[in-house]
């Protein structure tokens, strides 16, 4: 760690942490113990040795890419983003804005070749190369579910593979891109810091789902809060993946892990592209914490819920809210009025 120094953006404390990496062709026992203690210290962590083909990354890369440097009005076609398309700067459903466009995608298959045909003169590759990519992400992700359960000592190791690998999960993909901003013009007195500055491409918050598996090409941005106005950059690694801790397993772990609040900025000179699969479950599994994780000295901390239940509250709120406030057991009054703000 190095010490604290002010961030451009409103006076918030940025820190140089080393986030921990993993890398998968280690003993396997090994890696489910660093994989459980990356958890429950920041709900994020690297992993390398990954096993998702080079092809299948570049060419998602070069199809996102290819869809991004296309004109407004022809992206347009893809739109809107809810449920599913194209949005630009909006996100969600109540006011939230970045400076990101984005396209979402619902991962089944059939949905997926049905957006292509907006996204896309040649549908059949661009859906072969979304549908590839999530096929590979998604195997990463039960796999690194089944190390969690492994080292968390449950019986039952696909407890949350199952989850995502239903036919039914509702898990989503997402291709991120965030233009860089530097227009070539001097810095005026009136203005001299909108010159160099980043800007908040995506704003904090946690991903609601049970996991999240996040790549970017070579340009930095993303950051994690690891505690309330305190932010770490992730230094950016095409090769890589990022993995988030989503609010589902925080429940489903009674709060041993943590669902970790992060936000992307843009960079001034660099265009930014990332993509994010997020691994959901099916809208009617019920999620409660399992027994092995509550006992008396952690008692039950949130009520269970479905996912159709818990993604109608998300949606219902701003990005940056806790949303897992409202289902806490002791949640007080004031906790669910704070959880609105
Ligand atoms: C404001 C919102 C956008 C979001 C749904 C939400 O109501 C709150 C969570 C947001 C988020 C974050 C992770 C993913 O990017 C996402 C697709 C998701 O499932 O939850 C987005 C939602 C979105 O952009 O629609
Ligand atoms: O672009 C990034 O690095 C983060 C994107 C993100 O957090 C999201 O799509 O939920
Ligand atoms: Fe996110």
């Amino acid at each position: 760690m190095v010490a604290a120094s002010p961030n451009p953006i409103r006076n918030e404390k940025m820190l140089a942490v080393d986030l921990p990496v993993i890398d998968l062709s280690a003993p396997r026992s090994e890696v489910s113990k660093l994989i459980v203690k990356a958890c429950e210290d920041y709900g994020f962590f690297k992993v390398t040795n990954h096993g998702v083909g080079q092809e299948t990354i570049s060419r998602m890369e070069e199809e996102s890419l290819a869809f991004f440097s296309k004109t407004a009005s022809e992206k347009h076609r893809a739109g809107p983003a809810n449920p599913f398309g194209y949005g630009c700067k909006n996100i969600g459903f109540n006011g939230d804005m970045g400076e990101v466009e984005y396209l979402l995608f619902n991962t089944n298959k059939a949905s997926i070749a049905q957006r292509s045909k907006t996204i896309s003169e040649e549908p059949a590759k661009f859906s072969s190369a979304v549908s590839d990519y999530i096929e590979a992400v998604k195997e990463l992700a039960c796999e690194l579910l089944e190390l969690i359960a492994e080292g968390l000592w449950v019986p039952d190791t696909s407890v949350f593979s199952r989850l995502i690998r239903d036919v039914e999960s509702d898990s989503v993909f997402r291709l991120n891109h965030y233009p860089h901003h530097h227009h070539h013009l001097k810095a005026t007195s009136s203005s001299p810091t909108s010159y160099n500055s980043n800007r908040v491409g995506f704003g904090e918050h946690t991903d609601p789902q049970i996991l999240t598996l996040l790549r970017s090409n070579d340009v930095g941005g993303l950051q994690i809060s690891p505690q309330d106005g305190l932010w770490v950059p992730v230094p950016s690694d095409p090769a890589a993946f990022w993995i988030n801790v989503g609010d589902v397993l925080q429940a489903m772990t009674n709060g041993r892990f943590v669902s970790v609040r992060h936000r992307a900025l843009t960079n001034s000179f660099k265009s930014r592209m990332s993509m994010a699969y997020f691994g959901g479950p099916p809208l009617n599994a019920c999620l409660r914490a399992l027994p092995e994780v509550v006992t008396p000295e952690h008692p039950l901390l949130f009520k269970p819920f479905t996912w159709a239940e818990f993604k109608k509250t998300t949606h219902s709120l701003r990005l940056g809210d806790t949303r897992l406030n409202l289902f806490r057991i002791s949640s007080s009054h004031e906790e669910r009025v704070s959880s609105m703000n």
